[in-house]
């Protein structure tokens, strides 16, 4: 490390903040304690000296300005949702999707790991907020972690530094408390690796004490805690209390050919869509889509009695391979704009980064394992859950409502998964309460975003599971309350849609992307009742001829199926809900019982 990040001295009085970081740095023992402020030298410093450790490679600055790439250890490439867990009191308040821990052992076993486990590294100092500063309550964190390659990340993703810090001090504020480590101390003299972990991963959330502490990765939603950890499970928690929603959904501005505008909020599990959507170049003439988030909304009721949500973050943290000047041209603006972190795709020779479905594949490159790549070689040149990190305020298509700390009125909420069958392209919920239900039995196939298994079913509640910090069961009573105790007819519609579904050959019926625009005007055309639907036994689908389809290169057949309500998959469907349901117990809000029979009663089954 350079000597400008050292040992600076504590740049505040807030006593918290001091206990918290002399507490960690007790008992981690880093060599060196660096407050972050944020600045520009400070990115220099940090960028150099990961160029230094070998951690980053420096892009051509004539293709990637200021940009970086990163291979990962080849064993930390995606999140451990098995080894994540929501450490309440009670066992009960997790609930049966979470892992559990009785909080005071998990800290003894992390105590345990965390003892010495800086040393010979710097530890950062990372004051942030999620959200606004100037939000009615800003919600802030300290995240101290031993990574540099993270603290550089985590100034791309949140809003951070010592804007931050002084507004803490001056509002003597509370902060969720973030500790993270790699799990790999240097002896005196050792030389560093490229990539430092740990076998040993845990990432726990306290939800009652909102802190978290995170250990042996340094990979996306383990390391950057602001994100996952904070801004959806401790949030959700938060929000639980406090009558308003965290939720892993992007928010989009959409205008008609008229100029009226409209919000939309879509919950898609992790790798299914949503940064695509948020940033989509409609393929219908005159209408227009503007992007606010693309990961997670922090949603409340306004004065006004409308579901208001804010962008928690301040980055992109991307999917890599399949992004394109075609799927998502904004994406491809916004990271050539440079500033940004490339993490596990190829490195060419000319100094540029490339992944599987990007454009001008190369003759040659470096794979993201370090090894030589041709286009003939059996392995994928990228790995599937690599990833861009780039800051939002260079994506040109950003709303400029993405900065009022008051946000956006929200008018749909879309649900979606990545489902081969069964699925329709787009069904539109009664009421808020058959929206909940839709949400809450969203299945979907696995992605290479978390480790394990890819391509298998499994129930994503709103696209929540691996991220809700408390009992799902409580959580969907939460998403009633939220119904109930609202104005009905000013909360957001709510639609499920699946760009997914596939044809006997494994292809996909629907072309995706920025023909999803087609699917967006039906669902704003919904709203005040301009287009026309009919209704199935799982709720309101396209009335034929009424989802806009001029100009589609898609045949008749393949619309029909893509569309179609299918009795049989449907009946299939039933005992998996059944079973998933009965997981919650009496924790299951009795109302979605009553949905399911519904269902039922309306298939026939
Ligand atoms: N077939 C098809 N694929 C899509 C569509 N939209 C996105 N994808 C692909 O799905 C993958 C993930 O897309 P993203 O938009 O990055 O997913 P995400 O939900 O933002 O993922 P996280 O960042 O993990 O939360 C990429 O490989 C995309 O190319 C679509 O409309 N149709
Ligand atoms: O958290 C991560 O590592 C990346 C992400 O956005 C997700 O998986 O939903
Ligand atoms: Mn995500």
């Amino acid at each position: 490390m350079t000597a400008e990040l050292t040992d600076t001295a504590a740049p505040t009085t807030h006593q918290g903040i001091l206990d918290f970081v002399s507490e960690v740095a007790t008992m981690t023992t880093p060599d060196r304690v660096y407050w972050c402020t944020g600045s520009d030298e400070e990115w220099v410093e940090l960028t150099d000296a990961l160029v230094a450790t070998g951690t980053f490679t420096r892009l051509d600055p004539e293709k990637k300005p200021n940009s970086f790439h990163a291979a990962s250890d080849p064993t930390d490439v995606a999140r451990v949702e098995d080894r994540t867990y929501i450490c309440s009191v009670e066992e009960k308040d997790a609930g049966p999707t979470n892992n559990w821990m009785e909080p005071s052992e998990m800290k003894d076993l992390m105590r345990g790991l965390y003892a010495g486990c800086m040393k010979g590294r710097t530890m950062y100092v990372i004051p942030f907020v999620m959200g606004h500063l100037e939000a009615e309550h800003p919600m802030f964190g300290v995240e101290v972690t031993d990574s540099a390659y993270v603290t550089a990340s985590m100034r791309v993703m949140a809003r951070m530094g010592t804007h931050v810090l002084e507004k803490m001090e001056e509002l003597s504020a509370d902060f969720v408390p973030a500790i993270h480590s790699v799990g790999m101390p240097l002896a005196e003299g050792e030389a560093d690796v490229a990539w430092p972990c740990n076998d040993t991963k845990y990432i726990v959330q306290f939800p009652e004490e909102r802190a978290i502490w995170s250990y042996g990765s340094g990979y996306g939603g383990n390391a950057l805690l602001g994100k996952k950890c904070y801004a959806l499970r401790i949030a959700s928690a938060i929000a639980r209390d406090e009558g308003w929603m965290a939720e892993h959904m992007l928010i989009l501005k959409l205008t008609n050919p008229q100029q009226v505008t409209k919000y939309v909020a879509a919950a898609f599990p992790s790798a299914c869509g949503k940064t695509n959507l948020a940033m989509l170049e409609p393929t219908i003439p005159g209408w227009k889509v503007e992007a606010i988030g693309d990961d997670i909304a922090w949603m409340r009721i306004g004065d006004d009695g409308r579901l208001w949500a804010v962008n928690p973050e301040y980055g992109f943290f991307g999917v890599a391979p399949g992004t394109n000047e075609h799927t998502n041209p904004n994406a491809m603006k916004t990271i050539n704009k440079g500033n940004s972190v490339f993490t596990n795709v190829a490195l060419t020779e000319d100094g540029d980064v490339w992944w599987e479905g990007l454009e001008n594949m190369p003759a040659r490159a470096t794979s993201w394992k370090g090894q030589p790549w041709t286009p003939d070689s059996e392995e994928l040149s990228s790995h599937p859950n690599s990833r861009y990190c780039t800051p939002i305020k260079q994506c040109d298509m950003l709303a400029k409502e993405y900065d009022d700390p008051r946000g956006v009125p929200i008018d749909a909420i879309l649900f979606g998964g990545r489902r081969k069958t069964t699925i329709p392209l787009v069904t539109e919920a009664r009421d808020w309460t058959h929206g909940t239900f839709m949400g809450a039995t969203l299945s979907s196939e696995t992605t290479a975003a978390a480790t394990g298994a890819v391509g298998v079913v499994r129930r994503d509640p709103m696209a929540m599971l691996p991220f809700i910090g408390y009992n799902a069961g409580d959580y969907f009573s939460h998403w009633i309350n939220m119904g109930k105790q609202n104005d009905a007819a000013k909360m957001p519609k709510i639609f499920y849609v699946n760009w997914f579904r596939r044809d006997d050959e494994g292809g996909f019926l629907w072309p995706g992307f920025g023909e999803n625009s087609r699917v967006l005007k039906w669902v704003i055309d919904r709203l005040d009742g301009q287009a026309a639907a009919v209704e199935t036994p799982i709720g309101h689908v396209p009335a034929p001829g009424a989802l806009d389809v001029e100009g589609l290169d898609v045949t008749e057949d393949d619309l029909a199926r893509a569309l179609a309500v299918d009795v049989d998959e449907w009946k299939a469907e039933i005992p998996q809900i059944t079973e998933w349901f009965e997981k919650f117990g009496d924790d299951l809000p009795t109302v979605l019982w009553t949905e399911l029979d519904g269902l039922k009663a309306r298939l026939g089954a």
